[in-house]
């Protein structure tokens, strides 16, 4: 759907530079999703895995985010060998609604009240994010914690709409369950993509 070289916003690799590649397709339907136009995947062009590995190493940093849409509706085997072959770190954003395709150096899950998912993703997170929309999403983030690695990082992200009424929720959360950190959309405060 569309590529860009920025700074990771979110979660674990906060602040570090990488190339987003965007795949079109979601099917989860969050109703508070930020990028709804990505949905529709025949609404965007399709385009050639070597032009995406060309685009992404043609900047100084090597770390690419695949995101979407959901971007386990694709299979990244080609995808993510094409990149490692070029040198590249690959980072996924997922909601873990479909089976783990390609060879990943970060997996983040954050898993979507609208298709729960697959215990099988979730095992393999380094991150699990959650989105904190209401008071029950805190329920709902230590039920997807005890199904995850012991090692997996647990972050609470405030829902941007809800992030001035949740915030304060979260951050008595995380002082009472120090277990868990807080990321914020750093990209929006910072006006970048
Ligand atoms: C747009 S999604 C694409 C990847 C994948 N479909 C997923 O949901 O993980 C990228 C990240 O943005 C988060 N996100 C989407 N809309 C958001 C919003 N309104 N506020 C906070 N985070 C949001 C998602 O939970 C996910 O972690
Ligand atoms: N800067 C920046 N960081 C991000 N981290 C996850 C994003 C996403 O939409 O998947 C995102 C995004 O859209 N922009
Ligand atoms: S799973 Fe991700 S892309 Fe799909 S609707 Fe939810 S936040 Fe948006
Ligand atoms: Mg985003």
């Amino acid at each position: 759907m569309e590529q860009f070289y920025t700074i990771q916003g979110e979660g674990y690799n906060t602040g570090r530079a990488a190339y987003f590649l965007r795949l079109g397709g979601c099917d989860v339907g969050c109703v508070w999703c930020d990028v709804k136009e990505s949905w529709d995947a025949d609404a965007h062009p399709r385009v050639a895995i070597a032009d995406m590995v060309t685009a992404a190493t043609a900047n100084a940093g090597r770390n690419v985010v695949i995101t979407g849409g959901e971007p386990l509706m694709h299979d990244l085997t080609q995808l993510t060998a094409a990149l490692h072959a070029a040198g590249c770190q690959n980072w996924i954003e997922t909601s873990g609604a479909y089976p783990l395709t390609g060879q990943w150096d970060w997996i983040c899950v954050s898993p979507k009240k609208f298709k729960a998912p697959l215990p099988s993703v979730l095992q393999q997170a380094h991150e699990l994010k959650i989105i904190i929309f209401n008071k029950s999403d805190f329920q709902w983030a230590e039920q997807h914690a005890a199904l995850v690695g012991e090692h997996t990082r647990l972050y609470l992200q405030p829902e941007w709409s809800k992030a001035s009424q949740m915030m304060p929720l979260i951050v008595d959360y995380v002082k009472e369950n120090p277990r868990w950190q807080v990321s914020l959309q750093t990209h929006k405060y910072l006006d970048i993509p």
